[in-house]
């Protein structure tokens, strides 16, 4: 069946949308929290923009109840909750961007599986083979470390994530910054995948979010030794929709 959907993940600090025919994802893109909803909904399709129909079926996760209020009129609108995830023993308020996004790691790599989540929070969560919670950890993402580290202070300048993770002994306040927080953030990732994989060796372990390719290159540029076990897979939530929608088609 090639029934066109969209997908739509209300994140913290934007929106992240898949457009889907059938099972295939078409396209995804992000863009910023909508103060209305304004129909049609406009898809970039590289340079141009078309739009789509707003009788086409969305199905949407959230962690902010403001944005999902906005669609309450929307027609064929699907929204996500916590007991349509078939995973065992998630605690009431874990966030559906962490349960989804197991989900989908599962589903499309296998369980057992660790899903670290580089977005404006950073979490971890790990999924053991009988698709059951085991557990997992929230921090604050790589953005938004910067930004507090800035904005709580006077003499700390705000700084772009930077492509090289640069020298762990820094000798300028920039630097300092850089690698404070970066060999911070990478060992304790580090800690958590080790003891993650001493319990479940044989688990997958995917980066996903905004972060997920810089965290990747700085694992990399710091020669971790579990490099290999380490994926990288922007679309974890979506594979976790698709996998309750196509259902429902
Ligand atoms: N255009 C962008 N806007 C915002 N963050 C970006 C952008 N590009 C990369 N990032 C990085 O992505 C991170 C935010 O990730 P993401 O967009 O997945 O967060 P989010 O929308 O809050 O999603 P979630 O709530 O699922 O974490 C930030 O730490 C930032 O460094
Ligand atoms: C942790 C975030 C902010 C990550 O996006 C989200 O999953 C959320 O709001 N979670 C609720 C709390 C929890 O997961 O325990
Ligand atoms: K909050």
């Amino acid at each position: 069946m090639n029934q066109e959907w969209l997908a739509l993940m209300i994140g913290n600090s934007r929106l992240h949308w898949g457009y889907f025919q059938g099972e295939n994802l078409r396209h995804t893109w992000d863009t910023s929290h909508l103060k209305e909803v304004i129909n049609p909904i406009r898809l970039p399709n590289d340079y141009l923009f078309f739009d789509i129909s707003s009788t086409l079926p969305l199905v949407v996760g959230s962690v902010i109840s403001s944005q999902t209020k906005l669609w309450k009129n929307y027609q064929k609108f699907y929204f996500i909750k916590l007991e349509d995830i078939s995973l065992n023993n998630l605690y009431p308020t874990i966030g559906i961007d962490r349960a989804l996004a197991t989900l989908g790691a599962g589903e499309r790599y296998h369980f057992p599986c660790l899903v670290i989540d580089g977005g404006t929070a950073l979490t971890l969560t790990g999924i053991d083979s009988d698709r059951t919670f085991i557990g997992g950890a929230i921090l604050p993402g790589l953005k938004l470390q910067f930004d507090s580290l800035s904005s709580q202070t006077a003499a700390l300048p705000n700084i772009n994530l930077p492509n090289k993770l640069g020298d762990r002994w820094a000798n300028n306040t920039k630097n300092a910054i850089i690698s404070g927080i970066l060999y911070t953030i990478l060992s304790g990732i580090q800690r958590f995948i080790d003891d993650w994989l001493n319990k479940y060796p044989e688990s997958k372990i995917i980066l996903t979010g905004g972060d997920a390719e810089n965290l990747y290159n700085y694992f990399q540029q710091d020669n971790y030794e579990q490099l290999s076990n380490l994926i990288v897979d922007q679309n974890l939530i979506f594979w976790g929709m698709r996998s309750l929608y196509i259902l429902q088609l």
